[in-house]
């Protein structure tokens, strides 16, 4: 029998950074089912019904701890996700060491410690307590390699990134990338989220090692860029493990069944699927646009509605869900598409709905998350970002791999509802819209040979894991 081997991982305040890391915590038992993990999930407030749906689905050897929730009224206001997360992870560093703390007396020992990308502080934790430390991020390889990226051109430029004239090569992205295309914390360069982040990049160099959430055989360039820095030692090595995603499904609300129960009656690959992750939010005007595009496009979807808020990330760490989202649609809308389109409020099973066969087509703020469940269903998307680094993965999907189309913003930042007409026309029934669908069936194999038992993904994952057995 496996001697057992003993790990904690630590997550971050937010649904997709505290899935994430437990997917990757899944993904390590159903490898080595002698692993023991236990989960530290810092937390603004109780649980939201989706996380509790993951809790469902955890096995016996995977742990979660609620450590005291941070009092959102101890944090700044108004300041974006990012650093309302790694600062409430800073709040949460004492109840973080005690745990830790506690864990290293049982048996067997703890060996390592994992946390998310905006857990880093824990890291000075683990080099106390004598363990090996790692990241996970949940986002791709162009924006691990941005990372590392950044502090060079914080030295290099004085003005703000989207004001540069030239763009900005990020080191082994095929696409060069205009400043305004960089993620949201470095778009104010004065503002305390940029500070935030150098400060969180610069921590990075603790861990003994990176994990990506991301495969070889899609990003080739930044993972190769990434291994050669990491070779060099200006930063730890990096170990590209995905694409690790949700594949089981929780029990079935309303929503699901409803959305699996149309969707079984739609032709295959004729539904476009609308959804803007676990918090992205359009204005009224932008909101209007998309449903009349929707609407004259003539074809099908499913769109999980939230209410407009003219700040996109506004209902990224807990909206007001007393609001009716589908009041704000516009009038006759729903009576109008009757049939043709479901609209559901706030959430949707999208891991259900994008494996199902009549889904042909994603229109996404490309999360992270949301790319990589798109790609291991091979299905092509409408890029439509929305903030963080959704612009960047946009920019991979659509110019990087053409596995996605984007649609023209007019001079207001808006998406009017002809453009939204055409994107949906070209992606469902036109000639591109084919080949997208050809080149993501390609990515989707790969995706799937790399999660494979002597896959690239698993094998790097083998190799670590190897280290930690010996040290138990
Ligand atoms: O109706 C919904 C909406 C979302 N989801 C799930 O929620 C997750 C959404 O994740 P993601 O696509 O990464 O979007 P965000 O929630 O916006 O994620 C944040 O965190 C990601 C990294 O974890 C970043 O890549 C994003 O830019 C950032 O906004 C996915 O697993 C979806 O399947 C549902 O199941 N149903």
């Amino acid at each position: 029998m496996e001697k057992p081997i003993h790990i904690a991982v630590v997550a971050s305040p937010g649904y997709t950074h505290f899935l994430p890391i437990v997917l990757f915590s899944k993904r390590l038992v159903q490898l080595y089912p002698h692993f023991h993990i236990a989960c530290l999930i810092p937390s603004l407030g109780p649980p939201s019904p989706s996380s509790k749906t993951i809790f469902q689905t955890l096995p016996p050897n995977i742990t979660p701890t609620f450590l005291p929730p941070v009092d959102p009224t101890h944090l700044p206001q108004g300041i974006p996700p990012a650093g309302q997360i790694q600062l409430s992870v800073t709040l949460s560093l004492p109840s973080i060491r005690k745990a830790l703390k506690s864990l290293t007396s049982t048996t067997p020992p703890l060996v390592a410690l994992v946390v998310d990308t905006f857990a880093v502080e824990a890291l000075e934790l683990a080099k106390d307590l004598n363990l090996f430390s790692y990241v996970y991020f949940p986002v791709s390889a162009t924006t691990v390699s941005l990372h590392f990226h950044l502090p060079k051109l914080d030295q290099e430029t004085s003005c703000e990134y989207r004001d540069l004239h030239d763009p900005i090569m990020i080191p082994g992205c095929s696409v060069p990338l205009h400043g305004k295309d960089l993620y949201t914390p470095a778009q104010d360069r004065s503002s305390q989220v940029y500070k935030l982040l150098l400060k969180r990049i610069k921590l990075f160099s603790l861990a003994d090692g990176l994990f990506v959430n991301s495969f070889l055989e899609m990003e080739n360039g930044p993972i190769v860029a990434l291994s050669e820095g990491g070779s060099k030692g200006e930063y730890p090595p990096v170990y590209p493990v995905g694409p690790i995603v949700q594949t089981e499904v929780g029990s079935r609300d309303g929503n699901a069944l409803e959305c699996v129960e149309w969707l079984d009656r739609q032709e295959p690959c004729s539904v476009l699927f609308v959804c803007f992750g676990s918090g992205g939010t359009l204005s009224q005007e932008q909101m209007n646009e998309l449903a009349w595009g929707l609407e004259l496009s003539g074809h099908r979807f499913l769109w999980a509605v939230r209410p407009p808020d003219n700040v996109a990330f506004a209902g990224y760490l807990g909206g007001n869900d007393d609001v009716d989202p589908l009041e704000f649609l516009p009038s006759g809308f729903l009576e109008r598409t009757k049939g043709r389109g479901l609209v559901v409020s706030w959430w949707a099973p999208q891991v259900e709905v994008l494996r199902h066969g009549s889904v042909g087509g994603f229109l996404s703020h490309c999360g992270w998350n949301s790319t990589m469940e798109s790609v291991v269903n091979g299905v092509p998307l409408i890029t439509w970002p929305l903030f963080a680094e959704q612009r960047m993965n946009a920019i991979v999907i659509s110019e990087g791999l053409k596995t996605g189309i984007r649609p023209r913003v007019n001079e207001n930042g808006v998406v009017e509802r002809d453009e939204v007409a055409e994107v949906v026309r070209c992606l469902i029934e036109g000639e591109k819209g084919r080949e997208m669908r050809e080149r993501m069936k390609k990515l989707k194999e790969a995706s799937t040979s790399a999660m494979k038992e002597d896959g690239s993904s698993t094998k790097i994952l083998s190799q670590l894991v190897l280290k930690w057995k010996n040290l138990a």
